[in-house]
């Protein structure tokens, strides 16, 4: 696992984005794993800035959701299929057709679960998931205790993910989904690259637990330690309760350009 430490949100961004824009030079229709929340959104203008510089072609570019809540009405502006289709599709420019993403409608959600994980199969696999990270060390949906194998499937929100999330939702916690469609962690680990972004204090408890703890279940994101290749991009304030900080940016600083993100 590779750590790296920027000053603030923006920095990790503008990283993220030329470590997916030097993805898609070498893969022009590579399949962009992307989340929702706050985290990933300077990732995203970040790369639309890319895109309009003409710096990265992503017209063949696609894109697949992490996770959905379950039971919102079908064009909700806060289902993640909405969030996704305003925050990436939309800016970037692509087809609505180049993305996928599970059906938080579907009348039986376990099948729906089951055709996800299958349609992401059939078009070869996540190339470069980005992750964001729950102040419990939730990544995607799965919540403590999810499965470290577990597959697409649907599960309860924690109280603290449904406060955290009721910001999205004018505040108000009883408009916040209890019941949620998410990859599973297993199905997460079979992206080639995984990056995860994570930005603030309030992620410095889960950011530590999951680098530097043991790898746990109770602890989802520490399911990244098992990745050949898994990048956390934290700033200082995130990076704060990291004891091997200083090891990290001394590897970071003396990392080797043709090394990539
Ligand atoms: N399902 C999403 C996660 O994918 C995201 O990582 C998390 C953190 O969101 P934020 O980046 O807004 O803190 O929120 C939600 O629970």
């Amino acid at each position: 696992m590779e750590v790296v430490i920027v000053q603030d949100a923006k920095a990790g961004g503008e990283l993220i984005a030329r470590g997916i824009a030097e993805l898609l030079r070498r893969k022009p229709d590579a399949l962009l794993g992307v989340a929702t929340g706050s985290t990933p959104l300077p990732v995203y203008e970040a790369l639309a800035s890319e895109v309009r510089a003409g710096a990265v072609d992503v017209s063949r570019a696609r894109v697949a959701q992490l996770d959905e809540y379950v039971g919102l009405p079908a064009g909700h502006p806060e289902s993640y299929r909405s969030v996704v289709l305003r925050e990436v599709v939309e800016p970037l420019g692509l087809s609505p057709d180049a993305f996928m993403g599970p059906d938080g409608g579907a009348d039986d959600v376990r099948a729906a679960c089951a055709a996800y994980d299958a349609a992401l199969a059939a078009a070869g696999g996540v190339d470069l998931q980005l992750l964001g990270i729950g102040t419990d060390g939730h990544i995607g949906f799965n919540e403590p205790c999810s499965s470290l194998a577990s597959r697409t499937r649907i599960k309860t929100l924690t109280e603290q993910t449904r406060v955290d999330n009721a910001r999205f939702f004018e505040g108000d916690i009883e408009q916040v989904p209890h019941h949620v469609i998410t990859q599973g962690i297993g199905t997460i680990l079979e992206a080639r690259h995984l990056v995860l972004l994570a930005i603030g204090d309030g992620k410095a408890d889960a950011v530590a637990t999951s680098v530097e703890g043991p790898v746990a279940a109770v602890c989802p994101a520490s399911a990244l330690q098992l990745h050949p290749h898994a990048t956390v991009v934290v700033d200082e304030a995130a990076a704060s309760k990291l004891k091997l900080a200083d090891y990290f940016r001394h590897t970071y600083a003396n990392k080797p350009a043709w090394q990539g993100l």
